[in-house]
This record gives structure tokens, C-alpha cells and sequence, in this order.
């Protein structure tokens, strides 16, 4: 397999800083710089816990001119993480994103970039293996059981709520589950929220509480019986093998991929 040249935005992160071990430890991936939104002239390894020696950018722009990569993990924020895969596609580096908190129309916006530019993409609201089982194991549970409800669980730090992967099993079930309206008809919220989210009729209960990482339970019930399926991340090295997959095929895309079941067998 040919080199990948890679940049990180926010490899200083708790993700970013997972991938850039990633990308340091595979043979034919190559670090050629990070972004981040303070260090403007320093070197990576300037930074405490880091040892690459690669430069780092607060102009992402100024940072593809200069070392013209192939490829953008972007690992940031829901809001600059938009802008630096609007970027990356203009600039011809093609975004394997993680970063989460994009809208229908963000996510449309880049569809259309992408295709106007025939460059690949992928943005994946979960990268743990274990994570697409349980968004695929509920899509083909809800063929059967149309009252489903989502418990997300994650860290206290975490920006957007829902989760990108509670909204990505909403809309996967929605795929395929009968339109139903849940609960009583009469039910009404004694407290606003008390019911969660609604997608298409799906409820997304978010959980933040530190201690936890991510963490997600599908419920679904039926006639005298439920069926729970669930998935926990407990560290961030369980998304690497995610990521590492999803920058290999990126070369390969000329099209955004919305999710990594799109891409693994
Ligand atoms: N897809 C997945 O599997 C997955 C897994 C975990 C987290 N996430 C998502 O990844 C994102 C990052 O999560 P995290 O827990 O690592 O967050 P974090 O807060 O630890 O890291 C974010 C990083 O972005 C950097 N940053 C902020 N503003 C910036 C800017 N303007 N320019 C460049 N860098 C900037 C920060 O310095 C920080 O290093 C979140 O959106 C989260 O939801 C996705
Ligand atoms: O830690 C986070 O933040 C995570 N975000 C993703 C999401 O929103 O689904 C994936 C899991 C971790």
C-alpha cells in the first residue's frame, strides 16, 4: 500500500491524540502536520506527551498549501469541524471525519462539495467496530419491533447532545421500522424533556456523567418481551481501528460515505 500523507486537526484532543499513536504506529501512514487553534509555529514534539516532529498550524488553509496532504482527520469541534471539511474539499485533501454535531444540511452542503468536486469522504459518527454492529444489530431488530427507544451515555465534556451515533441508529432504524407513534396518546411531559429527543418518532435519551466514556443501549419492546442491544466503548484506542479503515478507503471514495457500515463487509 502506497504512503498516506495526513494531517490532525485536534491532535492535541482526546481523540487526536489516540490517532496521532495511530498514525505514528502504521507503516504507511505518514504525520506530515497537526492544526490546532493555538502553537502557530511550534513543532509537535514542543508540546508535552507528543514526540513527532511535525509542524503545527492554527491556518489549516496555509497548513494544506505547505505540506499538501492526502488525507484530514478532523477531530475537533461540531462547529469547526464543518469548516475544516469545507476546506479540506476545496483544497483536494480528502476529510475522514469524526467529529460530531453536524446538521441534515451540513451533512447535504458536503454532499454536494464533494460531488462538485469529485473527491471522497468520510464522516463517521463512530469509528468503534462494535458500535456499527449495534447500529446494524438494531436496524435488522426493528424490521420486528417498531417501539424502540435510545439510551445514549457519554463523558460530561461532550459538546453535542444527541450523540452522533444516537442520531445515526435513529436514522438507520427509521430506514426500516413502520411509522408508529410511541407511548399514549395522551401522554404529555410533566417536566419539558422528560421523554427525550424525537427522531421520526424514536426517542434519544442523552446521559452525560464523567467517569463514562461512550456508551449506548437500544431498547426495543414488544409483546410480554424487550430486547436490549448495547455497546460500550471504555477507552479511545477502541476507535482507532476505525479510523485507521476509514483513512485507507478515503483514497478509494469520490463521494461522501456517511457512516463506516457503508464501508466494512
Ligand atoms: N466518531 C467517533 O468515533 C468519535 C469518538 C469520540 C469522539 N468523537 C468526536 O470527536 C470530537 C472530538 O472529541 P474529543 O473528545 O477528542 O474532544 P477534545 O475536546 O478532547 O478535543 C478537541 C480538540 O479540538 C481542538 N480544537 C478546538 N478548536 C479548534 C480549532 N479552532 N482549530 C483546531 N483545533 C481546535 C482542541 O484544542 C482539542 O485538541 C467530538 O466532536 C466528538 O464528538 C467521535
Ligand atoms: O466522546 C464523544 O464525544 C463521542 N462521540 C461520538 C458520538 O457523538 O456518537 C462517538 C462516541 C464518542
Amino acid at each position: 500500500m502506497s504512503e498516506i500523507k495526513i494531517v490532525i486537526a485536534g491532535a492535541r484532543g482526546r481523540m487526536g491524540s489516540e490517532a496521532v499513536k495511530l498514525v505514528e504506529d502504521t507503516k504507511h501512514f505518514q504525520l506530515v502536520a497537526v492544526v490546532d487553534h493555538k502553537y502557530e509555529g511550534m513543532r509537535l514534539n514542543q508540546i508535552e506527551g507528543f514526540n513527532a516532529d511535525v509542524p503545527v498550524y492554527t491556518d489549516i488553509e496555509k497548513c494544506f498549501f505547505e505540506t499538501n496532504p492526502d488525507v484530514l482527520i478532523d477531530l475537533t469541534t461540531p462547529e469547526i469541524g464543518k469548516v475544516h471539511t469545507k476546506k479540506a474539499l476545496l483544497y483536494g485533501v480528502r476529510p475522514v471525519v469524526g467529529t460530531t454535531g453536524f446538521s441534515e444540511a451540513d451533512l447535504k452542503e458536503l454532499q454536494q462539495l464533494t460531488e462538485e468536486k469529485g473527491i471522497g469522504a468520510i464522516i463517521a459518527p463512530n469509528f468503534a467496530i462494535g458500535a456499527i454492529l449495534m447500529m446494524k444489530f438494531s436496524q435488522m431488530a426493528a424490521k420486528y419491533f417498531q417501539d424502540v427507544e435510545i439510551i445514549e451515555q457519554h463523558h460530561d465534556q461532550k459538546l453535542d447532545a444527541p450523540s452522533g451515533t444516537g442520531l445515526k441508529t435513529a436514522e438507520m432504524i427509521s430506514e426500516v421500522r413502520e411509522e408508529k407513534q410511541q407511548g399514549h396518546p395522551n401522554e404529555h411531559e410533566i417536566l419539558p424533556g422528560a421523554r427525550g429527543a424525537n427522531m421520526n418518532g424514536i426517542r434519544i435519551h442523552s446521559v452525560r456523567l464523567p467517569g463514562l466514556i461512550a456508551h449506548q443501549e437500544v431498547l426495543f419492546g414488544g409483546d410480554g418481551q424487550t430486547l436490549k442491544i448495547r455497546h460500550d466503548s471504555y477507552n479511545r484506542a477502541s476507535f482507532m481501528s476505525g479510523v485507521k479503515l476509514a483513512v485507507e478507503n478515503v483514497m478509494n471514495v469520490d463521494l461522501l460515505v456517511y457512516g463506516l457500515e457503508n464501508i466494512i463487509e
